[in-house]
C-alpha cells in the first residue's frame, strides 16, 4: 500500500505553497486519474510522488517504509521503481526505440549506461520482449525521432517497464494524439494495473479518466477536494473542482 500524509510543496525559494497537504492511501492495481483545472497542482503532486520533485512537508510510506520522511529528492532503491511519464516522453530521436528502451531514464537508471548505452544479452532480449507485447515489434530498429507521438510513449512505458517500474506517474499522457493512437496508450496502461499488477496515477482530461480508470482524484488549488471511484461524475463533483 502507498500513502501520503499531508504533503506539502512550496516552489518560487518556498515562498508559494502549491499543494496544501494531500493526504490518500492507494494500493498496488490501482489506476488513478488526476482531474482538476490548470494550475491546480496535477503536475507537481504526481512529481513529488514519483519521486521526481521533492517536497516541504509531509510524509510518504509504501509498505509501510519511509520513501523519505519530510521530503527529498532520490530516495535511491524507490525511485528506481517509480517512471515519470512526461506528455512528450524526452527519447534520444537518434537513437532506434530498442536502444531508448535499453539505455533506460534519467532518474531510473544509472548515469554510466545511459552514457556508455552497455547492455547485457538478457536486458536485450527483455527489452526486446516488452517491446513485442505492445505491438511495437516492427518499430524497434527505427529511430525514436521517425515515430509516431502514440508510439512514443509506448515506447517511454515500455522503457518503464524494462527498469523494473512498479509505479508510474504519467503526465497527460495523450495530449495531442489522435484518438485512435490515445486510445491504445489508454489500454497498454490499463492493462499494466489489470493484468500486471502496476500503479498507474496519471493527469487526465475528465473523460478519459471516467472511462479508464478505477479511481478518480480530483485537485483544486493544491488540494485534493474529490477521491471517488472510477465512474461517470456528477455536476455537482465536476464543480467542486471547477470543471462543470
Ligand atoms: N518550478 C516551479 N516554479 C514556480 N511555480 C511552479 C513551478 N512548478 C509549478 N509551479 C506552480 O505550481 C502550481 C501548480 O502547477 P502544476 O504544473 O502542478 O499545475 P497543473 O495542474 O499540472 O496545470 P496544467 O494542467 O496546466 O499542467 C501552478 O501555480 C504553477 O505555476
Amino acid at each position: 500500500m502507498f500513502k501520503v500524509n499531508n504533503l506539502k510543496k512550496s516552489v518560487e525559494g518556498n515562498t508559494k505553497e502549491v499543494l496544501h497537504g494531500i493526504s490518500a492511501e492507494f494500493e498496488a492495481g490501482e489506476m488513478i486519474g488526476v482531474i482538476g483545472p490548470s494550475g491546480s497542482g496535477k503536475s507537481i503532486l504526481l512529481q513529488c510522488l514519483a519521486l521526481r520533485e521533492s517536497w516541504n512537508d509531509g510524509d510518504y510510506t509504501w509498505d509501510g517504509k519511509s520513501v523519505i520522511r519530510g521530503g527529498g529528492k532520490g530516495a535511491g532503491k524507490f525511485r528506481s521503481k517509480c517512471a515519470y511519464l512526461e506528455q512528450n516522453p524526452t527519447l534520444n530521436p537518434e537513437k532506434t526505440a530498442l536502444k531508448n528502451v535499453l539505455i533506460g531514464q534519467a532518474g531510473q537508471t544509472s548515469l554510466l549506461r545511459r552514457l556508455t548505452g552497455m547492455v547485457r544479452s538478457d536486458d536485450y532480449m527483455g527489452a526486446m520482449d516488452e517491446l513485442e507485447k505492445f505491438g511495437l515489434l516492427d518499430k524497434a530498429h527505427l529511430k525514436a525521432g521517425n515515430l509516431s507521438g502514440g508510439e512514443r510513449q509506448r515506447v517511454a512505458i515500455c522503457r518503464a517497464l524494462v527498469h523494473g517500474a512498479g509505479f508510474i506517474a504519467a503526465d497527460e499522457p495523450v495530449i495531442g494524439l489522435d484518438p485512435h493512437s490515445a486510445d491504445k496508450v489508454m489500454t497498454t496502461l490499463k492493462s499494466l494495473c489489470t493484468e500486471q499488477g502496476k500503479t498507474v496515477i496519471a493527469a487526465l482530461p475528465i473523460e478519459l479518466a471516467e472511462r479508464y480508470c478505477t479511481r478518480i482524484w480530483g485537485i483544486y488549488d493544491g488540494q485534493l477536494q474529490l477521491d471517488v471511484k472510477g465512474r461517470r461524475l456528477t455536476g455537482e463533483e465536476k464543480r467542486q473542482i471547477d470543471l462543470a
